[in-house]
């Protein structure tokens, strides 16, 4: 399992956000978080990538990658970042730099030297989301789509295991968001598994997946049921 969470409680300073939290996540599974505005989903996905500590004596079980989230040390943390890749609403590219030296800066901040196989995994990833040809371009050269999948592809650099995506579609017309939300699916064929937060509800009948829902300091899975319950709330986002 890659991440198996039991009995876990999530605060925000001293506010707790969410209780009693199970969470699971598999190889290949395809996961959506959705809930209203300040229900927690960034909360609980920002202790995935350890942004956000959990109270160890509130935390039953708490394992992400193997590690055991109640005995890792922060210099733990980046070899755990490592193999993971995050997504945000809003890219987070270096605006100064290129595609291609966007790419290289995260290769050789997580160790990588060789530049045969730094330009060799570089290419590889903007194949994988169809930007092969665009190495060379400024971000602000490139439409909000087409920034998410530098973003996406900057995220695979290093295998990861799972992806993480804090509303990747935020600031994307909802045909370029179904366009990114394909290519996040088709990632999970690979064996990487997504977790993805979202206000955008008709994604989860076009690309199935499992459903959690965060509503008053609860987390449960709604899989089986969202298509039944009233999402007016956790589809706006103001
Ligand atoms: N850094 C912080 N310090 C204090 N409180 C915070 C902080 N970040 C978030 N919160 C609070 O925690 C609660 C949950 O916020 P969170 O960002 O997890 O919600 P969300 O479901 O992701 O919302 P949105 O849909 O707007 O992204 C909110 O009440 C928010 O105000």
């Amino acid at each position: 399992m890659l991440i198996d969470y039991h009995k876990v409680n999530i605060y925000q300073q001293d506010k707790l956000i969410l209780h009693d939290v199970d969470f699971h996540a598999e190889e290949g599974e395809f996961i959506y978080l959705i809930g209203k505005v300040g229900s927690g989903k960034s909360s609980l996905l920002k202790t995935f990538y350890c942004e956000l500590d959990l109270p160890q004596k509130e935390t039953e079980k708490a394992q992400v990658l193997g590690r055991d989230l109640k005995a890792l040390k922060r210099k733990e943390v980046p070899a755990l970042r490592k193999e993971m890749g995050i997504i945000f609403q809003d890219f987070q590219l270096l605006h100064d730099q290129t595609v291609y030296r966007n790419l290289r800066f995260v290769l050789k901040a997580t160790g990588w030297k060789d530049k045969k196989k730094i330009d060799q995994r570089i290419d590889e990833v903007l194949e994988a989301v169809g930007m092969a040809d665009r190495k060379e371009s400024m971000p602000h050269e490139l439409s909000g789509g087409e920034q998410q999948r530098i973003s996406i592809a900057r995220a695979l650099l290093n295998h990861p295991k799972i992806i993480i995506a804090d509303e990747p579609t935020g600031n994307l017309d909802p045909e370029t968001a179904c366009n990114i939300v394909k290519l996040l699916k088709d990632i999970t064929t690979t064996g990487t598994a997504v977790v993805m937060s979202t206000h955008n509800i008709p994604l989860l009948d076009r690309f199935p997946g499992i459903v959690y829902r965060c509503k008053e300091g609860l987390l449960s899975d709604v899989t089986k049921e969202y298509a039944n319950l009233d999402l007016t709330e956790d589809e706006a986002t103001m």
